[in-house]
């Protein structure tokens, strides 16, 4: 059945590590991220759209035309005249990523300014992504504006989809980030955390307590994600494991985790079940972890 996904972020530009010392440009952020693989999967007939917000300048430009270019749609981008895309450079230590940022005045931060907007965006798709990210970057009264457009959505069955992200730097306080990633995962119906970020933020002594501290929110549907041991499906009150992918020689972890996400989700909207799509979600994010920055080209990923 033909649908619509929407994934509402930032997008920045990005820095890899290339040949010789040089550094590599390209476009990512985590939502987009997801966007980019749910698009490489999703059957022809499911449209995949980027909310955000960029300037008028000509990265803007660019930026857009990569997402375009990808498959993914920009009519929710908004212009605004004397902003820039933010930006991020991957650091390296065998393999393990880092990040430094320059998105302190970014136009993605201006997103859910227009709750009009957001509200018609969201109206017209089936599967909503955000994730912990989007709430960092917004100002309080914007992430409410958000969070009411995304409960609306779970009242009338739709399904929304949260990944926490937790970026200790993107926050100034953390009881406010536990408190709106709280408020996150209520207004959804999936949420997909890695174990690491919420034992080391939220204190959760076990994957248990993890679980519990989501379906407490009301969350029906979980997949809790823990590197290379595999993830954690809860679908349907039931619970169960799928194992990670082997992997010969990790190159650059980042986007693991919203590239699990986007195979995951548009397995699971053309009819795969939870454990299949989780399967398959593995083998994508082994792939994406053999190469470096966060997007992947399609002849280096898994055939869908
Ligand atoms: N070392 C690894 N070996 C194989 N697969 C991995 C490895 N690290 C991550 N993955 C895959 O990527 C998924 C997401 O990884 P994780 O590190 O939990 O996410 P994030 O990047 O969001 O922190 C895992 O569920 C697994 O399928
Ligand atoms: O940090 C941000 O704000 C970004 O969006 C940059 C990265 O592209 C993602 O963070 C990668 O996400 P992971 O899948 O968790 O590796």
């Amino acid at each position: 059945m033909a649908g619509r996904l929407l994934a509402i972020g930032e997008c920045m530009v990005e820095l890899m590590q290339a040949e010789g010392g040089l550094m590599r440009k390209s476009f990512a952020g985590d939502t987009f991220n997801t966007a980019y693989y749910a698009r490489q999967y999703l059957p022809s007939d499911w449209s995949v759209d980027y909310l955000s917000a960029v300037g008028t300048d000509t990265i803007s430009d660019e930026m857009l035309a990569f997402m375009e270019g990808h498959g993914v749609g920009t009519a929710h981008v908004a212009r605004i005249a004397g902003r820039s895309p933010g930006l991020y450079m991957i650091h390296l230590k065998d393999g393990e990523r880092s990040f430094s940022y320059w998105r302190s005045a970014s136009a993605a931060k201006l997103l859910a300014h227009d709750g009009d907007r957001l509200r018609a965006a969201i109206e017209a798709s089936d599967i909503i992504v955000f994730s912990g990210i989007t709430l960092a970057i917004l100002p309080a009264e914007d992430v409410e504006t958000l969070l009411s457009e995304l409960r609306r959505a779970k009242a009338v069955g739709k399904r929304v989809v949260f990944d926490p992200n937790i970026r200790p730097r993107l926050w100034d306080d953390m009881d406010r980030m536990r408190a709106t990633v709280t408020e996150g995962a209520r207004a959804s119906t999936l949420v997909m955390p890695s174990l690491d970020d919420e034992t080391t933020h939220f204190g959760d002594a076990s994957l248990e307590a993890t679980i519990a501290r989501y379906a407490a929110l009301g969350v029906a549907e979980q997949v809790v994600k823990d590197g290379g041991e595999g993830a954690t499906l809860v679908f349907g009150g039931k619970r169960s494991h799928v194992p990670s992918a082997s992997v010969e020689k990790i190159v650059d972890t980042t986007s693991a985790g919203d590239s699990f996400n986007g195979a995951f989700l548009a397995r699971l909207a053309a009819g795969a079940a939870p454990q299949e799509a989780a399967r398959f979600a593995a083998d994508v994010a082994a792939a994406v972890i053999q190469h470096h920055g966060a997007l992947v080209a399609k002849d280096k990923l898994p055939q869908g």
